[in-house]
C-alpha cells in the first residue's frame, strides 16, 4: 500500500477510532454466544490473579470482572498482597489451573519487583491462557497455529478492521517493544492475513521522528507521555495511542493532543485501544470455551 489517500475536505480533527463503541458491540455478541454455551451446559469462567496494590492494575482487574458479569462469564478473583512471594503467585496460578470452574485465567501485569514475570507466565496452563502470553501460545502465533492472541494487539487489529483500515502493505511503526503490546503486535501485523510492513522503535532508535513520519499507521505503546507529536506524524496517517502515564493531573497518553489536527484517524487514550483490550480478553475466554465443545 502506498500513502493512505487523504480524502478531500479532511477534517481538522481526526476521525475517532471508537474503542468504547466497538467493544460494546463485541460484548453484546459475546453475551449471545455465552447464552448458547449455557444451553449446551458450558459456563466459561475467568480467573484473575492480582498481586499488590497498584491502583491502575486493581481498576483494570475490576473492569474485567464487570465485563464478565455483563456477559455471563463466571468470575474467580485471587488477590495477593504486595509482600507475596513467587511461590505464593505460583500456588495461586496452580489452584486456578486445577479448578474446573476456571476455563481461562490471567495474571495481571506488571508484577511487583522481584517476581519473575516469565516464570509466572510459563506456569499458566497454555489451554487456559486467556491473555495469549504463555510462550507456547506466543510460539503458536509465530508459526501460525491457532491459539489465544494477546489482548491489546488483537484489539488494535480488530479496531482497525472495524474502521476498514487497509493493512496489506501498510507501513506500520510501533513505538515500544513491550511483551503485552509491541512485540506480539508486530507478529500479528506480519501474518499473511494482515501483511503489513512493520518497524519497531525503542529507546535506542536513532531519529525516531523520521521513522514515525513515513508511517501510514503509528501505534504509540511506549508509556512515555506525549512522546508522539504532530510534527512527527505524516498528515493523513492513522495513529493509535496505547500508552498510559499517571500524573497528578490525571492520565496522559503517548500521543500529544495536537496530533488530532494532523492524523486522519486517531484511537485516543482513553476510549480507543483500552476498551478493546478488555473486549478481546472476553473474546479469548468465550472462544476457548467454544473450542472445548465437540463440534462448534
Ligand atoms: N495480564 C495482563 N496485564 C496487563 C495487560 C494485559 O493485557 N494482560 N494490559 C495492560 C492493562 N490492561 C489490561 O490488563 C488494560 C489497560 C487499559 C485499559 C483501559 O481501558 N484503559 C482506559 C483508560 C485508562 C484508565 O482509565 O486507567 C482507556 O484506554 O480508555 C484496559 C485494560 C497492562 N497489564
Amino acid at each position: 500500500m502506498g500513502a493512505i489517500t487523504i480524502p478531500a475536505g479532511r477534517p481538522a480533527t481526526a476521525h475517532l477510532l471508537d474503542g468504547r463503541a466497538t467493544a460494546r458491540t463485541i460484548r453484546a455478541e459475546l453475551k449471545e454466544r455465552v447464552a448458547r454455551l449455557a444451553s449446551r451446559g458450558v459456563r466459561p469462567g475467568l480467573g484473575t490473579v492480582l498481586v499488590g496494590s497498584d491502583p491502575g492494575s486493581a481498576a483494570y482487574v475490576a473492569g474485567k470482572h464487570r465485563d464478565c458479569e455483563q456477559i455471563g462469564i463466571r468470575s474467580l478473583r485471587v488477590e495477593l498482597p504486595e509482600s507475596a512471594t513467587r511461590a505464593d503467585v505460583l500456588a495461586a496460578v496452580a489452584d486456578l489451573n486445577g479448578d474446573p470452574q476456571c476455563t481461562g485465567l490471567i495474571v495481571q501485569l506488571p508484577l511487583p519487583v522481584g517476581i519473575d514475570r516469565g516464570v509466572v507466565l510459563e506456569s499458566i496452563d497454555p489451554a487456559k491462557d486467556a491473555d495469549g502470553l504463555h510462550p507456547t501460545n506466543l510460539g503458536r502465533l509465530v508459526i501460525g497455529s491457532p491459539g489465544p492472541l494477546p489482548c491489546t494487539p488483537r484489539g488494535i487489529v480488530e479496531l482497525l478492521r472495524q474502521y476498514c483500515v487497509p493493512l496489506t502493505g501498510a507501513d506500520v511503526v510501533i513505538v515500544g517493544c513491550g511483551v503485552t503490546v509491541g512485540r506480539p503486535l508486530a507478529l500479528l501485523l506480519t501474518r499473511h492475513t494482515e501483511s503489513a510492513t512493520v518497524t519497531m522503535c525503542h529507546e535506542e532508535t536513532r531519529d525516531m521522528s523520521a521513522h514515525i513520519r513515513r508511517a501510514d499507521i503509528v501505534v504509540a505503546a511506549a508509556g512515555a507521555a506525549e512522546l508522539v507529536r504532530a510534527d512527527d506524524v505524516r498528515p493523513g496517517a492513522i495513529v493509535l495511542d496505547v500508552g498510559i502515564t499517571r500524573t497528578e493531573a490525571g492520565i496522559v497518553g503517548d500521543v500529544a493532543a495536537d496530533v488530532a489536527g494532523t492524523a486522519h484517524m486517531l484511537a485516543p487514550m482513553p476510549g480507543g485501544v483500552g476498551p478493546m483490550t478488555r473486549a478481546m480478553l472476553m473474546t479469548n475466554v468465550v472462544e476457548a470455551a467454544e473450542r472445548s465443545l465437540p463440534s462448534c
